[in-house]
């Protein structure tokens, strides 16, 4: 971890609501300055669990039909497969929203296109062209947007997306989403967002609870590599945000919770 905020709750259920609450406010701000938001969401208990949390609160001051919606990462199986990140991204909160469809942008499924490259390039592609249309390109000349939030959750051994300890995939440095075939947490084909394209948002908000990632978030504070500690090598260009349970932060060096 570099420059980074910590910000410690008591447990999963308040860092979902805490984070849920800040999430809205920042899509307000998006908007008031830039007439539109962008997104990008996280599969796994916690963000979901964070996307519920928005369902509860009160969103007048939103305008759903202008944010535009992306994915970090997705597992390659079919559109209606449980598995599938956009599913449980619907069922939990996007389907009620009044979102514009054309600003829903999904990872092409398994019974969409034939291999996770094909995914991978057309979403690189979606990627890029909205990146122009909008004119908001981070400075690096990433061909992505400058995402407005980047949520991502992080497994126990310290992955996110589907950008896993060791794996070719964390160390590219030009491409901006690849297919993942030997992922070692099932299923095994994903496709995923990169690091230069995950570090284009302008805010990247990592979301973890749960003592069995004590582990993984005290090697990233402590400067790991991205290559082993994928956590690690992320940071937005604005602001990076460690969202932390108590039990999550139980081997940070200091931890403090922010709801005392
Ligand atoms: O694609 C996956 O297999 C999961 O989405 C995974 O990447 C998840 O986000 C993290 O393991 C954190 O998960 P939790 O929030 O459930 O701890």
């Amino acid at each position: 971890m570099t420059e980074h905020d910590v910000v410690i709750l008591a447990d999963p259920r308040g860092l979902a609501g805490h984070v849920a609450e800040r999430l809205v406010a920042e899509i307000a701000t998006a908007q008031a300055a830039r007439g539109t938001a962008s997104v990008v969401l996280t599969g796994g208990g916690m963000g979901t669990r964070t996307l519920t949390a928005v369902g509860d609160l009160d969103t007048s001051g939103i305008d759903w039909s202008r944010v535009d919606v992306w994915w970090g990462d997705e597992r390659f199986v079919a559109a209606d497969d449980a598995e599938r990140n956009e599913r449980a991204a619907r069922a939990a909160l996007l389907d009620g929203l009044g979102l514009d469809p054309a600003r829903v942008h999904a990872i092409p499924a398994a019974d969409a296109v034939a291999t996770a490259e094909d995914a991978a390039e057309r979403y690189a592609a979606e990627l890029a062209t909205s990146s122009e249309t909008t004119g908001s390109r981070p400075a690096d000349g990433t061909a992505v947007p400058a995402f407005d939030v980047l949520l991502l959750g992080v497994g126990p051994d310290a992955h996110v997306a589907s950008l896993f300890p060791e794996l070719d995939a964390v160390q590219e440095g030009r491409r901006t989403v690849l297919a993942v075939h030997d992922a070692p947490k099932p299923p095994p084909h994903r496709v995923t967002l990169t690091l230069p394209a995950i570090n284009a948002a302008r805010q990247v908000w990592l979301v973890v609870a749960g003592a069995d990632k004590a582990g993984a978030v005290a090697l990233a504070a402590n400067g790991a590599a991205a290559q082993q500690v994928p956590a690690a090598g992320v940071q937005g260009t604005e602001r990076t945000v460690w969202f932390l349970d108590t039990a999550a932060a139980a081997r940070l060096p200091r931890p403090r919770r922010d709801d005392e």
